[in-house]
């Protein structure tokens, strides 16, 4: 049974004070089990809230990744530079690096290879845009980028991977993909990992959902056979809405 993953991904909001607040805050509510919980917050606040949420359930996420151990990268951070501070996840290949900063299959590639030689876990995401929706390429789409970036990972490290399968047009737009339609997709996913993998990464492999999710309609996703949990923007802003998000969560599961 693959435990839920519900990973808040804060993109470019919070400073270190707000984010300090959120943490003293999020660990003073009572802990919801069995559900796995990530924030992955900017660089800039990651050691200040790696020493509130250590020996917590929260777990610390990054939002990007260098693939080198170190070099003349200005701007750029590296595995082991997450790794020294004590963050756990790393979202690699968000679509909005793929959009703005350039971000290819290939370097998605690179870093989830270099995030896993490390011990950092890596949260992929793949998904479609509107205009490729419309034409029917979804299927096409994500097997495209969830198979290059799992090449060249053995079946054992391609369990340790979760993918976000997150439709461009569904992001921070309220126009969320029904939850029988994201199920489908992310099955289809679960399809190629198992071609590529075999049936026992397949079956291990964590697939969130992502794109509008909310309170209100987060438990039909994880009611869904292949959804393993969400990775949620807007909502994961405030205590509130994180804490409603994994309550939610661990209702459709319980
Ligand atoms: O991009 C997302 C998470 O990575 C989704 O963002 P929203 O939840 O704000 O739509």
């Amino acid at each position: 049974m693959r435990t839920p993953i519900i990973a808040g991904n804060w993109k470019m909001f919070k400073t270190i004070a707000e984010a300090t607040d959120f943490a003293k805050q999020l660990t003073a509510t009572k802990a919801i089990e069995g559900v796995e919980q990530v924030i992955c917050a900017p660089f800039t606040t990651l050691s200040a809230l790696a020493g509130i949420l250590q020996g917590t359930p929260y777990a610390l996420g990054a939002q990007n990744v260098h693939f080198a151990d170190q070099g003349a990268f200005t701007g750029e951070i590296s595995p082991l530079m997450l790794k020294e501070i004590g963050v756990k996840y790393v979202i690699i290949g968000h679509s909005e690096r793929r959009q703005y900063f350039n971000e290819t299959d290939e370097t998605v590639n690179k870093k989830v290879i270099a995030a896993l030689s490390h011990g950092l876990l890596p949260i992929v995401c793949v998904g479609e845009s509107l205009a490729e929706f419309e034409s029917g390429s979804t299927e096409q789409v994500v097997r495209t980028q969830t198979e290059a970036a799992l090449n060249g990972l053995t079946s054992d490290q391609v369990k340790q991977v979760v993918i976000a399968y997150e439709p461009i047009w569904a992001i921070g737009t309220g126009k969320s993909s029904t939850a029988e339609d994201a199920n489908k997709t992310i099955g289809y996913i679960r399809g190629c990992v198992e071609r590529a993998f075999g049936a026992e990464a397949a079956a291990a492999i964590r697939i969130q959902y992502g794109g509008s999710v909310k309170p209100d309609n987060i438990e039909g996703y994880l009611r869904q056979s292949d959804i393993d949990g969400a990775l949620v923007g807007g909502a994961s802003l405030t205590v509130d809405g994180f804490v409603q998000l994994v309550a939610g969560a661990s209702a459709a599961r319980g």
